[in-house]
């Protein structure tokens, strides 16, 4: 049983007020059941805000977007996954396809940031797809297996069980152009068999794999319908309390065995 994921990536959107007014207003749209988890990863400056405005009760978890690999020291501007953790954090989106290519982060770079996050006891949310070129190229498998491989590499059973893979075809990221269900279903299925080749049938039944990009209130329920699409990482769709509401909604409906 894989309970469904939906995660919002806040993305550089958002002060730390803003982030209060959001709580309140989602709050009263949804609490979630057990059947669904629903992460929040606003930026780093409104990770307080969220969390007290959420209390202490809430279902409702916090997620960071990044994380530096080292624990402390002389890396300005930077933030460790210690202090992700004792802001509230329980997830880590690591390698977003916006760092890979903005901020020039290679697939060693992610290697760390996943080994740093399990090291400090956050669940590391692995970002993985493929450009549109290199999609018409015929690329995508290959690109894939390399960012998994390299995110993955000698990561323990146990520590496989806490990660979470999120496909997100670069070319489908804040461009209104969804895939399709059948192109994120072939990429999910073939991420599923990648890992149970290369490390366990288990940790293959058991990973959360999420489909991101341009999930909207209106598609999401197309995604989560399909077998090996475990929830959605959101971006944004989920700036705005009821589109997102709708998004766990349609989760909700849809509970994979
Ligand atoms: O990058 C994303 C989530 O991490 C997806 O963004 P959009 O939902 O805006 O396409």
């Amino acid at each position: 049983m894989r309970t469904p994921l939906i995660v919002g990536n806040w993305k550089m959107n958002k002060t730390a007020s803003e982030g209060r007014a959001f709580v309140r207003d989602f709050q009263q749209l949804v609490e979630p059941s057990t059947d669904v988890e629903v992460v929040l990863a606003p930026p780093f400056t409104a990770l307080e805000s969220v969390r007290s405005s959420l209390g202490a009760t809430s279902r409702i978890m916090l997620g960071a977007q990044n994380l530096h690999w080292e624990q402390q020291g002389a890396f300005t501007g930077e933030i460790s996954g210690s202090m992700l953790l004792d802001l509230g954090c329980r997830y880590v989106i690591v390698g977003h396809s916006e760092r890979r290519t903005l901020f020039w982060e290679r697939n060693e770079d992610v290697q760390k940031k996943v080994r740093a996050a399990l090291a400090c006891g956050l669940r590391p949310i692995l970002c993985v797809g493929e450009s549109l070129t290199e999609r018409e190229t015929g690329q995508t498998e290959r690109i894939i297996d390399e960012q998994l491989s390299a995110g993955l590499d000698q990561l323990t059973d146990a520590n496989l069980k806490t990660v979470t893979i999120a496909y997100e075809p670069v070319w489908a990221i804040g461009t209104g152009r969804a895939a399709t269900t059948v192109q994120a279903g072939d990429v999910h299925r073939s991420i599923r068999a990648f890992v149970a080749n290369r490390w366990k049938d288990a940790a293959a039944a058991t990973m959360r794999i999420l489909y991101g990009g341009s999930v909207t209130a209106q598609n999401a329920a197309s995604f989560l319908e399909s077998p090996d699409i475990d929830g959605a990482l959101v971006g944004g769709a989920c700036l705005n309390p009821d589109s997102f509401a709708k998004i766990i909604a349609a989760a909700n409906r849809n509970p994979h065995s």
